[in-house]
């Protein structure tokens, strides 16, 4: 049976109309490919059609190649046939005597923005949203999305769409020139006709994105974009090639012509050599806000779940926030009234551990309170088969005290979701030295299933991303110590790019969280904490943050932050007690100077995580960093952005605080040698001795 097809409908105005119809999304499949280039040719043999308009049937224009077929291309020939074509098909459109436009509703990702770009004009909804996808399933756009972007939009904002695999909405399209015009829904289709028949007329240019040069830079700026690209590409993920193919194809285009680069490309899948096991069910222990989050996750992408609460109450708020996760997307018209009840179908709730025994995987997403974490590990161990994985969304805790009171150390393995968990899309695998190298490759796996971006780093109090990022509210609080205001920290934080400062972040996470996550850490790292009170003397008096509706900042209504006078009397009394003199100097401080102050110390923890082999490599803190904790990505990741300011500067200036303020500051090991050494902080224990070596032959 054909997998999709597209339609024609030739109206009087003489514009032919062609559907992709093949839903939910207008996948590409080979049958819309084919029956695609079918319609293209007769519209542009038959007499009575001037134009063509090019549109998706539904609320979807086309979601790209049809990702599914990617798991019947045994060989990189086959889907080189389905390249070669499409360029035959691009090229159909492209050189026609007869004018195409584009009516964009709702996705037109990968190869479906190709296919738009190839037209001579793109008309969108507002809810359109645009982007060149593909460097995520691991294939480079093949459609000419390589030549054709760079050219409608420049070369920067191309690299970023591209590199990030992140789609961009109607509005910014319009404005980058990627979009012509943004129209309604209801006018759409005629708003796209009549510009088609415009440029019959000559009343609008006709456009051919591939020979367009206004937007290129020139070689030389072209160049240095590319190589940074290479670089950063290089770094966020060393052994990924295709974002490199990726670079080179751009490249080629410019320097050798467009017809050069489409030619270069050569879409490799990546091939990890791992083995997941099959996970058919899951069960999940706890349905508080993440247990919520993470069992919607799972049943959008078709995990039986089993979840698990102490007493009916929890048990039915935990099912009614899935329903309404699933019905806001009902509501947002991205998913059918049936597809909801298939999903819900997909969970059951239960109040014992009876249906645990035909799980593959049981996710602990509990409060953070050892003694219970212990209890219900050693439950899970009793009612679960042998081959099941046992994973704990702990955000701090250490998985050897989890799992202290069984005899399953092999099969536990931490999950940590961020939260809120479905719109962060970072997942800390956590893997202890006894865990089994087959659950953490089977959760990987799941992972991506489930559309997260997964890291498996090792185990220890707070992992990677809290440890890294602990400093952070650290920092901002011991600066308030010293005579600094709440709200400019915050202003200086966002302006260097992060969506929300420290204090509204603590906010929106909850005092009570904060504290215990400080006490996890004053009892591991005693050394590296700065003893704060702001928080504790604001609970004592029910502030507790944004669902207290008071916190470090005042809310009315639907996350509506306003700053509050009365936080001064918390902030006296915290200085009081910490005996700390404001300082004037830090007063005179710029944002960027305050933003080095709160980030130096997140720098200075990521190099110590990374010291201690928590993190496996520097590009790993990189996209932790940038996916977990919303640093902003632009600036390529904690440890690039450190680099890009030398870990010398950074030491000089964290020693230079330590001095004046508090031995929090005190530089790691880590940054002290690679700071002497004159080595970038991602420089490996090897290139250190290298480096080390190098220096005595050359003394010798
Ligand atoms: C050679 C070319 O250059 C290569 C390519 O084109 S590679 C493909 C690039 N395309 C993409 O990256 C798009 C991936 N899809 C998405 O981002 C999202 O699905 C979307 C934004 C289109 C829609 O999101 P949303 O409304 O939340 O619906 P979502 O549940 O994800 O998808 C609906 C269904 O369409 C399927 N689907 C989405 N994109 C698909 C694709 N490209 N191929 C096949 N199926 C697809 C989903 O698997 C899902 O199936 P299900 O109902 O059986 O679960």
């Amino acid at each position: 049976m054909a997998k999709g097809r597209t339609e024609m409908e030739v109206g009087s105005d003489g514009v032919a109309v062609i559907y992709v119809a093949n839903p939910p999304v207008n996948a590409l499949s080979i049958d819309v490919l084919f029956s695609l280039k079918g319609h293209y040719e007769e519209a542009l043999r038959r007499n009575d059609v001037k134009a063509i308009v090019l549109t998706g049937s539904g609320r979807s224009f086309s979601a790209g190649l049809d990702i599914s077929a990617f798991a019947d291309i045994r060989k990189p020939e086959q889907l080189k046939d389905h390249c070669i074509l499409i360029e035959s098909m691009t090229d159909i459109f492209e050189d026609a005597g007869k004018p195409s436009v584009a009516a964009i509703d709702g996705p037109a990702l990968g190869g479906g923005l190709e296919l738009s770009m190839v037209c001579q004009a793109r008309i969108s909804t507002p809810n359109a949203q645009l982007g060149l996808t593909e460097l995520q399933f691991g294939v480079i756009p093949g459609f000419g999305g390589t030549q054709r972007l760079p050219r409608l939009v420049g070369l920067t904002k191309a690299l970023e769409m591209m590199m990030l695999s992140k789609p961009i909405n109607a509005e910014e399209a319009h404005e980058l020139g990627l979009v012509d015009a943004v129209v309604s829904p209801n006018d759409l289709l005629n708003d796209a006709r009549r510009w088609a028949l415009d440029i019959c007329e000559s009343k609008r240019p006709w456009v051919q994105a591939l020979y367009k040069t206004d937007k290129l830079e020139s070689p030389e700026v072209a160049r240095e974009i590319l190589n940074s690209a290479r670089v950063l590409s290089r770094k966020q993920a060393a052994n990924l090639q295709h974002p490199l193919v990726c670079i080179d194809a751009v490249e080629e285009g410019i320097v050798s012509g467009p017809r050069a680069g489409l030619r270069k490309q050569v879409p490799g899948i990546t091939d990890l050599g791992l083995t997941p096991r099959k996970v058919s069910k899951v069960a999940i222990v706890g349905c508080g806000l993440m247990g919520s989050v993470i069992a919607t996750a799972l049943i959008l992408s078709h995990y039986p779940v089993i979840l698990k609460e102490v007493n009916e109450k929890s048990l039915n708020a935990g099912i009614d926030r899935i329903k309404e996760n699933l019905l806001s997307r009902v509501r947002k018209g991205k998913m059918t009234k049936e597809k909801y009840e298939k999903t819900l179908s997909l969970l059951t709730g239960v109040l014992d551990y009876e249906k645990f025994k035909t799980v593959d995987l049981a996710i602990e997403a509990v409060v953070e309170n050892v003694k219970l974490k212990q209890q219900i590990f050693a439950e899970l161990e009793q009612h679960c088969p042998s081959h099941c994985i046992l994973a704990t969304n702990t955000s701090t805790i250490d998985l050897n005290l989890i799992g202290e009171k069984t005899n399953s150390q092999e099969r536990i393995v931490g999950t940590h979701f961020f939260a809120p968990a479905h719109i962060m899309p970072l997942l800390e695998i956590v893997r202890t030295p006894r865990a089994s190298l087959q659950a953490v490759v089977t959760l990987l796996d799941v992972g991506k299933k489930i559309k997260k971006t997964p890291i498996v780093v090792g185990n220890c109090t707070g992992f990677a991303v809290y440890r890294m990022f602990f400093p952070y509210t650290q920092a901002a609080l011991l600066l308030v110590d010293h005579g600094m205001d709440v709200y400019k920290i915050d202003q200086a934080c966002t302006e260097f790019g992060m969506s929300i400062g420290p204090f509204r972040m603590t906010d929106l996470v909850g005092f009570g969280v904060a504290l215990a996550t400080g006490m996890q850490f004053l009892e591991n790292f005693p050394e590296l904490v700065y003893k704060l009170m702001l928080i504790p003397l604001m609970v004592e008096d029910k502030r507790t943050g944004e669902a207290s509706q008071k916190g470090f900042y005042r809310y009315e209504g639907k996350r509506k932050a306003s700053p509050d006078p009365e936080i001064m009397n918390y902030v006296n009394e915290s200085r009081r007690i910490a005996g700390a003199t404001p300082d004037p100097e830090l007063l005179k401080l710029d944002n960027s100077a305050i933003a080095e102050m709160v980030f130096f110390p997140v720098i200075n923890e990521a190099c110590r995580v990374l010291g201690e082999g928590i993190a496996f490599k520097a590009s790993d803190l990189d996209i932790a960093s940038i996916f977990g904790m919303g640093f902003p990505p632009y600036r390529g990741g904690i440890m690039h952005w450190a680099d890009s300011i030398g870990a010398r500067r950074i030491c000089t200036m964290l020693s230079e605080w330590e001095m004046k303020y508090d031995q929090f500051f005190k530089p790691c090991s880590h940054l002290l040698e690679r700071a002497g050494a004159g080595l970038p902080l991602s420089a490996s224990a090897t290139m250190m001795m290298n480096q080390a070596k190098t220096k005595i032959l050359g003394g010798c």
